[in-house]
């Protein structure tokens, strides 16, 4: 496919591009501070910066009429309602974490709070220390699925790809769900399974949730 990136010299646009790059994908356009480096038009636009560019991700969608997969986090309600409106027209993917086991954690996370009762449940996350965003856009979607006031905890160390745990704890025990990134390949390789399922998708608005649901009896 021929794909543009929007964040290109950044740690995941590094990552999303040596992969691609892998598979025999072609990058035809990218965008940085620095600005923009354009060989054709893009079948599929990933945008991996920061809000600071939304933007220009739009400008860009608008421009070359072509999905969007993005991961940038911490946007605000007003920029996710206009990725809404935009996918009225195109396929908008749009996930605060790409990988697949962070699917699994969500679902055993809400398996869990069903089952227990009179539990305190807190939530960690723990990044490297370049990541500018504090809690994590994956530490919120838990929060979102547990649909209730919880507490999260932030460290920022060294450099961890992403770790995220939740505890739920009553007098008696601890039970603990945790995922750990051994590296950033496993998010590159949520975003190609989505570019792949973006090529071939009516308009509409999907999360990573439901591509790992479409595309998992494959
Ligand atoms: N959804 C997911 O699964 C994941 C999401 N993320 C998120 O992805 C984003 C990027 O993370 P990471 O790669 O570590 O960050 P980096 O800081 O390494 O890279 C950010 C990139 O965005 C570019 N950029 C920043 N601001 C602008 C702007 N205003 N205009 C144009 N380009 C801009 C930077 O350009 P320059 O190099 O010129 O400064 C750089 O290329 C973050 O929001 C992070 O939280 C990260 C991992 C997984
Ligand atoms: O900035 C990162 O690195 C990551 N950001 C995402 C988040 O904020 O949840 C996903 C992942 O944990 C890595």
């Amino acid at each position: 496919m021929k794909y543009g990136i929007i964040g290109r010299n950044g740690r995941m646009g590094n990552e999303i591009y040596n992969l691609f790059s892998e598979k025999g994908h072609d990058l035809v356009f990218s965008y940085d501070k620095e600005g923009e480096n354009f060989l054709e038009t893009p079948e599929v636009l990933i945008d991996f910066s920061l809000p600071t560019a939304f933007e220009k991700v739009i400008e860009y969608v608008e421009k070359f009429r072509c999905p969007l997969i993005i991961g940038t986090t911490g946007l605000s309600n007003e920029q996710i309602t206009k990725l809404k409106e935009l996918s009225q027209t195109l396929p908008i993917i749009q996930s605060y974490n790409f990988s697949l086991g962070i699917q699994v954690l969500l679902r055993l996370v809400k398996l869990a709070d069903k089952l227990l009762d009179d539990v305190d449940i807190e939530i960690t996350e723990t990044h490297h220390r370049f990541k500018k965003d504090k809690p994590s856009g994956t530490a919120k979607m838990i929060k979102e699925v547990l649909n209730k006031e919880v507490n999260i905890s932030s460290l920022r160390l060294g450099n961890v790809p992403g770790d995220h745990t939740v505890y739920f704890g009553n007098l008696g025990e601890i039970i603990t769900i945790s995922h750990r990134a051994l590296s950033r390949r496993t998010f590159a390789a949520g975003v190609l399974k989505s570019a792949e399922f973006a090529l071939k998708a009516v308009a509409g608005f999907y999360t990573f949730q439901d591509i790992f649901e479409l595309t998992k009896e494959e």
